[in-house]
């Protein structure tokens, strides 16, 4: 089960490029784990009838999903949402999503507010805690099709930074204390 992911440079460069330090800064699972960032590797092909995804679901409670294809001609406002996505911000709730096809980058803050960037291909289901700062990312294969997963009724609204007054904020940063 490989997730790869690493320390970003802060060249203001296209977003859709890797952006790795020189030399490359990996990021293991263990670390990303620290975060409160979960990770499952799944096979994609067989999503529909897949028991080990269903298996998750329950277990996690994941009663919601839908599945969006982000790619210049299926996804109407584009641009516009796609600036959103690499706005930094954080949610109220878990974000949790399963790459079906094509590629993105999701970009998490550590523990000393640097970016971190996670490398997603078909078959790598992600949670992101609620609380935690991240943007979102295609890369320059420019198109990705992705599962959205929540618990219950789903909330996408999502605050920019800054957004530290939250109390889920705040719990999120304290629980980071316990390692
Ligand atoms: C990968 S689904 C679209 C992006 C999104 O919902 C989000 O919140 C990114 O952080
Ligand atoms: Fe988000």
């Amino acid at each position: 089960m490989t997730l790869e992911a690493w320390y970003m440079d802060s060249s203001e460069e296209d977003q859709r490029k890797p952006h790795r330090l020189n030399p490359n800064q990996p990021v293991p699972l263990k670390e990303l784990n620290q975060l409160g960032v979960f990770y499952w590797k799944l096979n994609a092909d067989i999503y529909e009838a897949d028991p080990e995804l269903e298996k998750i679901r329950k277990e996690q409670g994941y009663t919601y999903m839908d599945i969006l294809s982000i790619r210049k001609d299926t996804l109407p406002d584009y641009e516009t949402k796609l600036k959103m996505f690499f706005t930094e911000h954080l949610h109220l709730d878990d974000e949790i999503r399963y790459i079906l096809d094509g590629r993105a980058y999701f970009d998490i803050r550590d523990k000393q507010d640097r970016w971190i960037r996670i490398d997603l291909g078909k078959g790598d289901l992600i949670t992101l805690p609620a609380g935690i700062y991240h943007r979102f990312t295609l890369d320059e294969t420019d198109y990705t099709k992705v599962m959205r997963l929540f618990v219950g009724e789903p909330v996408w609204k999502a605050y920019n930074r800054p957004a530290d007054d939250f109390e889920i904020r705040q719990k999120y940063v304290a629980s980071l204390k316990a390692f």
